[in-house]
């Protein structure tokens, strides 16, 4: 059955641009597109129950005005830019038993990357964010190119009532300047987007009402030693 605004989305893996109301796509598909593409849509990696806390907590965060003005580049060089980013956000901690769910969830899919792709992937942060009402991200890399920093980001969905006049939707684009995006995904919830920092240039189109996310970032240990995506023969599931 088509989604209600699945005409917008380009999902190579999914036959006339609709993607299944079933979690169908198995773990190898989302881990053959990352290797063939730099991007790629998982819809069955956070069990639902845990995607609905998740949403709840965030919620209950931001009605108590945890999320904070997030600023471009880190610490120092830390600016908020409000013609360029127009979010909130609240970073997530293991001591907290629904964060904690989260990050264990992120911790299989790192070793999952690792043993599948040999990403090499050391580490990993992720914050809640929420964009208000007008609130949006211009196209952007999350990494500087050769940094080999933050190495694989991960947007994780949350909002179950979003609709198309809701907006927000997350543009993934080529590297070339000139082409229209690849992907235009909604911000619905239980959707894992993944992509390579350095290489996937992506913008967060403006939100017409509260949009719930938490944005992540696998990084390598060694700076210098991230290998290039590969992918095995028989993938490890
Ligand atoms: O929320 C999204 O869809 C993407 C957010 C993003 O690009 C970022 O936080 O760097
Ligand atoms: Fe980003």
């Amino acid at each position: 059955m088509p989604r209600q605004f699945g005409h917008k989305i380009v999902h190579p893996y999914s036959p006339n641009n609709e993607v299944p109301q079933e979690f169908v796509l198995p773990t190898w598909n989302w881990l053959a597109q990352l290797a063939d593409e730099n991007w790629a849509i998982a819809y069955d990696v956070v069990p639902p129950e845990l995607t609905r806390a998740l949403y709840v907590q965030a919620c209950r965060l931001h009605a108590a005005d945890k999320l904070k003005r997030a600023g471009i580049g880190r610490a120092a060089d830390l600016t908020i830019d409000t013609d360029i980013r127009r979010d909130k956000i609240h970073w997530l901690n293991s001591q907290d038993d629904v964060q904690a769910d989260y990050l264990s969830v992120m911790e299989n899919v790192r070793q999952t990357l690792n043993s599948s792709l040999f990403l090499g992937l050391f580490s990993y942060e992720a914050h809640y964010a929420v964009y208000e009402e007008g609130g949006f991200y211009a196209r952007h890399y999350d990494a500087f190119k050769g940094a080999k920093n933050r190495v694989l980001s991960t947007v994780f969905y949350l909002n179950s009532d979003w609709v198309e006049a809701h907006g927000g939707e997350l543009a993934i684009y080529s590297e070339n300047e000139d082409t229209a995006a690849l992907a235009v995904i909604p911000p619905e919830a239980g959707t894992l987007v993944l992509f390579l920092s350095e290489d996937v240039p992506h913008e967060v189109l403006p939100a017409y009402a509260d949009r719930y996310s938490i944005a992540g970032w696998f990084r390598v240990n060694d700076r210098l030693g991230a290998p290039a995506l590969q992918v095995v023969e028989t993938p490890i599931l």
